[in-house]
């Protein structure tokens, strides 16, 4: 089974006269690390948007762990996401009144998938993924997330993408208000957790100093059709 594999995808946003996307073929197999770097505006985020189902695209162009995101409806578009992928944004997303732990369980109560894959005890396991990600003062967890600094706020986004071993999980430039040590950091251990867990990370960003940590750099100029 590939994590992901797209195939003939466009996508044109409305009033645009000229198509964002224009990928002939991306793939990623099961666990592959993969890092897609380009300038800002080429349009990253909008692959991401279109891989989570989030705008419209056609049936057979973006397949997630096999399943045909175009072709499902609203309601079950939602549901596949949160079963599937786990996505760590540029802003972190986090319910900024729920606490760290809290806001890392929040995939396991949208989702069966995850939460079965979450072991015995997913509060254990959020702990223990938000150790391992180096958020280990206990004292922080119960914190609500709009208290935490934008570094803990990272680690968080990660966990909760991380929880519940999601086939594949999107990261668009989590990196981007730290600095070097802290970046460099941080990616290698979302790396080790992606392949400990055996999710497929597709990790978006204009920073080429990243892409050592990752099996495979995608050039997303010359993949998306040359288009700038
Ligand atoms: N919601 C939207 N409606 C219309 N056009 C959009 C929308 N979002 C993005 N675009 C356009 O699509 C193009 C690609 O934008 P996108 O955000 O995907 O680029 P990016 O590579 O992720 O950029 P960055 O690295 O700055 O985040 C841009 O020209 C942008 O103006």
């Amino acid at each position: 089974m590939r994590a992901l594999h797209v195939e003939n995808l466009t996508f044109t946003w409305p009033g645009s006269e000229k198509a964002t996307l224009r990928i002939p073929n991306l793939s990623l197999a099961q666990g592959e690390r993969n890092f897609l770097f380009g300038p800002s505006g080429c349009g990253k985020s909008t692959l991401l948007s279109a891989i989570t189902g989030v705008v419209d695209v056609s049936p057979g162009a973006i397949l997630v762990a096999n399943n045909d995101v175009g072709a499902l409806n609203g309601g079950a578009r939602d549901r596949f996401r949160v079963d599937h992928i786990g996505i760590i944004f540029q802003v972190f997303n986090l319910i900024p009144w729920l606490s760290a732990l809290e806001n890392v369980l929040l995939p396991c109560t949208f989702s069966k998938c995850r939460l079965a894959r979450a072991g015995e005890d997913p509060a254990k396991t959020a702990r223990k993924l938000l150790d391992e990600l180096g958020l280990s003062d206990t004292s922080l967890l119960c914190k609500p997330a709009s208290e935490l600094s934008v570094g803990q706020q990272q680690r968080v986004a990660a966990a909760r993408a991380l929880i519940g071993k999601p086939d594949l999980i999107l990261a668009d430039e989590p990196t981007s208000a730290l600095d070097e040590a802290a970046k460099a950091a941080f990616v290698g251990l979302l790396a080790r957790e992606c392949a400990e867990a055996g999710s497929a990370l597709l990790f978006v960003s204009h920073d080429r100093s990243l892409e050592h940590h990752f099996d495979r750099s995608v050039d997303f100029v010359a993949l998306n059709g040359g288009a700038a």
